[in-house]
């Protein structure tokens, strides 16, 4: 009721200022701001969100989708890309360090995650942040012998940050990154804001020298509502393109972003075009449809789907969440995921992806066709199976996952 009144009296003069910060991000409903906000424009004032650009109110119930949260989640995750991207150019096998899990980690990985959890927290100052990310075991950076290793990771995120003109001149120690790192330890669940890290997905990919992404997402009450994926290998144009087409190879880099509500877009990672919003596929023929998979486990169940649907091109293997994006951008129409049996798969591989897939109109599901569930702690509540493609196909695909299965014996 307050803003009701207070948006007339602005408009008349009686004060200078409305300040609207809510103390969770949280978007605001059209409802609230339409009226009031032409009255004050009509009348010579300005209406903004915090990142200076005027109100939108053609993107259904809301406006200002979590502006503030997006603008620093961008920032964090184009100077991630830009550590992950020095790194890759010179990387040894040597330097490719083996986790408990047999999973492969690099600087790249550790840098990454420090450069987010540093950025988030100055930008969301004085928001506490909790971040749900997947470097939390800091024990062997500290072992004796790491120290080498650990002044690489500091100089740099150092470096990185400094390369940015708002943080030029911050002093950076060890203690301050590995603090930083040790700050993913969040559990995320059902309630609060959480952010959801990975700092490089697809580090089997990254050390090829072949595609991954850094992926950043908000959870609130259990549900992402902003996602960020830097892809920094990924074509402009398509990600199915032939190995040696040396245009679409030369023009490398995206950053794709979603905040629930107001769709998804696309930019170069680097130079300074403006965004371009994303939509999945509207082709319906599968003869001509395009699916993707993991690079590094042929999984025969997805050929079967695939021979079903009367899919006839092989399947395009990619490693990270790059797979979400492409699918958001219409170069695939599907991206299926069928692990080993037990597998639980962590929401830091999934949570940008997805809701940068469902803004471009797309659809996340099990193989049930069940949405996932973000809000059960760090690891998915679902059943077998992950299905990323368009509404339309969606029943098509089902129809066929589940023939499959039965097929195989394979329950979901
Ligand atoms: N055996 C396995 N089955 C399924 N996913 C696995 C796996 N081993 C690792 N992963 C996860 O799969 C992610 C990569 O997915 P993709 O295969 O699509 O590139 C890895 O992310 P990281 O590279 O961030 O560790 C890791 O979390
Ligand atoms: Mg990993
Ligand atoms: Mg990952
Ligand atoms: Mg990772």
């Amino acid at each position: 009721m307050l803003d009701k009144l207070l948006i007339p009296a602005l408009c008349r003069g009686d004060g200078e200022v409305y300040l609207r910060f809510t103390r969770k991000p949280r978007p605001e409903s059209i409802w609230n701001h339409a009226a009031g906000s032409i009255l004050v424009s009509e009348a010579g004032g300005k209406v903004t969100g915090a990142e200076g650009n005027p109100l939108d109110f053609s993107k259904g119930n809301f406006v200002m989708s979590y502006e503030k949260e997006l603008g620093a989640a961008k920032k964090a995750v184009s100077l991630a890309a830009r550590l992950s991207q020095g790194v890759q150019k010179t990387l040894l096998q040597s330097e490719v360090w083996t986790k408990s899990d047999k999973t492969p980690v690099t600087a790249a990985d550790y840098g990454s995650q420090a450069v987010v959890s540093l950025v988030l927290e100055r930008e969301l100052k004085p928001a506490t942040l909790s971040l749900v990310a997947e470097e939390v075991d800091t024990r062997d950076l500290r072992k004796k012998g790491s120290e080498e290793f650990l002044e690489d990771i500091t100089k740099l995120v150092r470096d990185t940050l400094a390369s940015d003109e708002s943080y030029a001149g911050s002093s950076i120690t060890t203690e301050d990154v590995l603090n930083a790192i040790d700050c993913g330890k969040s559990q995320g669940g059902s309630s609060g804001c959480h952010w959801v890290l990975d700092p490089i997905d697809g580090t089997r990919g990254f050390v090829r020298g072949e595609q991954y992404a850094v992926g950043l997402a908000l959870l609130v009450e259990g549900k992402v509502v902003v996602g960020v994926m830097a892809c920094p290998n990924l074509p402009l144009s398509s990600a199915v393109v032939e190995k040696d087409d040396k245009s679409c190879q030369d023009n490398v880099g995206c950053l794709f972003f979603a905040a629930t509500g107001s769709g998804a877009y696309v930019q170069p990672l680097n130079g300074n075009s403006p965004p371009q919003e994303v939509r999945v596929s509207s082709n319906e023929n599968l003869e001509e449809a395009k699916f993707l998979e993991s690079y590094h486990m042929p999984i025969p169940l997805h050929s079967s789907i695939a021979k079903k649907l009367g899919i006839t091109a092989l399947p395009v293997r990619i490693d990270s969440q790059a797979k979400y994006a492409a699918v958001s951008r219409g170069d695939a129409e599907m991206y299926l995921r069928f692990t080993l049996v037990g597998y639980r798969e962590w929401i830091w591989d999934h949570a940008a992806g997805s809701i940068i897939t469902t803004e471009a109109g797309g659809v996340v599901c099990d193989a049930e066709g069940i949405p996932l569930d973000f809000s059960k702690g760090k690891r998915l509540d679902h059943n077998r199976g992950i299905i990323v493609t368009t509404k339309k196909l969606k029943p098509l695909i089902l129809k066929a996952v589940r023939e499959s299965m039965e097929e195989e014996n394979l329950r979901v």
